[in-house]
Order: structure tokens, then sequence, then C-alpha cells
């Protein structure tokens, strides 16, 4: 479960450009299932998500992650909960192009966690699962946009995450890919894993895998259902 309590993020506070990106959000997200934000661009979602995901604190409020409070811990606290709990899916995959589907599997591990022997026998099977294993060594600029993806989920799953994270993960996929990529996603949920996508796609947040759907309008939540 997730809870956020009266949530502000302002960017750049005593600047001319000062952006209030959320403007006192309450919200709980179940631990079950798949949940999506969705919103105009600009209304908050990256926001909501990077506070969710420990990449930030917000200015006010506070954010629970299962039951403990995220928003006030010491940035060194946060990393280690960021790396215990999260898996993240981003636009395009952020997938880094010259290095290998291997080495990109592995990338949210660095610096090293524990003996590169076990860390790599972890990404393998991962990667057999998601029948990527013949392809271990590609770099990932080779391959197609569905290894690209199923790469993607593969490197959000190497800390065995218990919440998987999704910012706009069907933005550039064309419809086949996009239903395929949330097929998954239904997957890890089915799995016991909370999936959160945040997207402005209609037809991923209008699909009958999502089990709840939050709007965000200017900062504020409108409407959850
Ligand atoms: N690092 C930042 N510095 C300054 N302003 C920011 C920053 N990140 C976001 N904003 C601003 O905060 C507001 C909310 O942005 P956010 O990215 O959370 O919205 P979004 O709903 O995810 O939009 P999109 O769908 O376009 O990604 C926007 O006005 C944006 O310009």
């Amino acid at each position: 479960m997730i809870q956020l309590e009266n949530v502000t993020k302002i960017y750049n506070p005593r600047r001319p450009d000062r952006v209030e990106a959320l403007r006192g959000l309450s919200l709980r997200i179940p631990a079950e299932g798949v949940s999506v934000l969705r919103g105009p661009s600009g209304s908050g979602k990256s926001s909501l998500l990077s506070l969710i995901g420990c990449m930030a604190r917000p200015t006010s409020g506070r954010v629970l992650v299962e039951g403990r409070e995220v928003s006030r811990l010491p940035e060194r606290f946060l990393t280690e909960v960021r790396r215990e709990t999260f898996g993240f899916i981003f636009q395009q995959f952020n997938l880094v192009r010259a290095l290998s589907v291997r080495e990109n599997v592995l990338l949210p591990l660095y610096p090293l966690a524990e003996g590169f022997s076990a860390m790599r026998r972890r990404a393998d099977r991962l990667l057999e699962q998601f029948g990527l294993a013949d392809k271990a060594r590609r770099r990932v600029a080779t391959l197609s946009g569905g290894e690209q993806q199923r790469v993607a989920i593969a490197r959000a799953l190497i800390n065995n995450p218990r919440i998987i994270i999704a910012d706009e993960p069907t933005a550039h996929l064309d419809s086949r890919l996009s239903g395929e990529l949330l097929t998954a996603l239904q997957q890890l949920a089915a799995e016991g894993r909370t999936v959160i996508i945040a997207t402005h796609d209609r037809l991923a947040a209008e699909h009958p895998m999502v089990d709840r759907r939050f709007e965000l309008r200017d900062g504020l939540l409108v409407e959850a259902a």
C-alpha cells in the first residue's frame, strides 16, 4: 500500500519560474493489481511517480510506502529503499544502446551490491525467462522494439522489487507492443507485485487489465475509480 497525504511539490520555490506541480494531493494505492495515473501533460503524473519511487521528496506532506514514511528519510536511506523496493520502466525504456543486453539488465545493481557472479546468474535467469538468453551479449541497439521492451522489463525485475513503476511505458510503441507490455505488467501484478503506470495514452489507461484509475488535473486528484 502506498499513501500520499496532502502532498505538495514545488519546483524552484524562490525563483520566478516557480512551478507548483502537486498541490495538496492525497491518494491511496492498494498493493494489489495494476493502478493507472492519468491526466493531461503537466498534470503532475511524473512528479507523483518520482515521490512514490523515492527519487525525490515532497515539498510538504507525507509519503508512506508499505507503512513507512519515506518523505523524511535522508538521501542515503532513500537510495536504499529505492533499490530494495522498486523496479522502474521508463518511456523509451532508457536502455543504454551501446551496452549489451546483460549489462543493461544489471545496471540497477551498480555499484555492486553483491558478488558479480551471483548477480550475473540472476540476470541470466531473467533473460532466460524473457526469451533473451541467446541475446545476452548483443548490443541493445541491435534489438527489435519488442526485444528492447523485454530487456526493460527484465531490468526492472533484477532486484526482485515489490513495486513496479512505469512512466509512459507505451509511448512510442505500436498497438501490438503496447498490448504485450500491458499483458506483461498484468502478469507481474498477478505474481503479487504492485504495478503503477503513469500514462496519457487512452488505450493503455482504458485497457481491461487496469484495476483502478486515478485522474490528475493541475496537481490535484480529480477522480479515482
Ligand atoms: N525538474 C523540474 N523543474 C521544474 N519544473 C518541473 C520539473 N519537473 C516537472 N516540472 C513541472 O511540473 C509540472 C508537472 O510536471 P510532470 O512532469 O509531473 O507532469 P506530467 O503529468 O508527468 O506531464 P507529462 O505527461 O507531459 O510527462 C509541469 O508544469 C512541469 O513543467
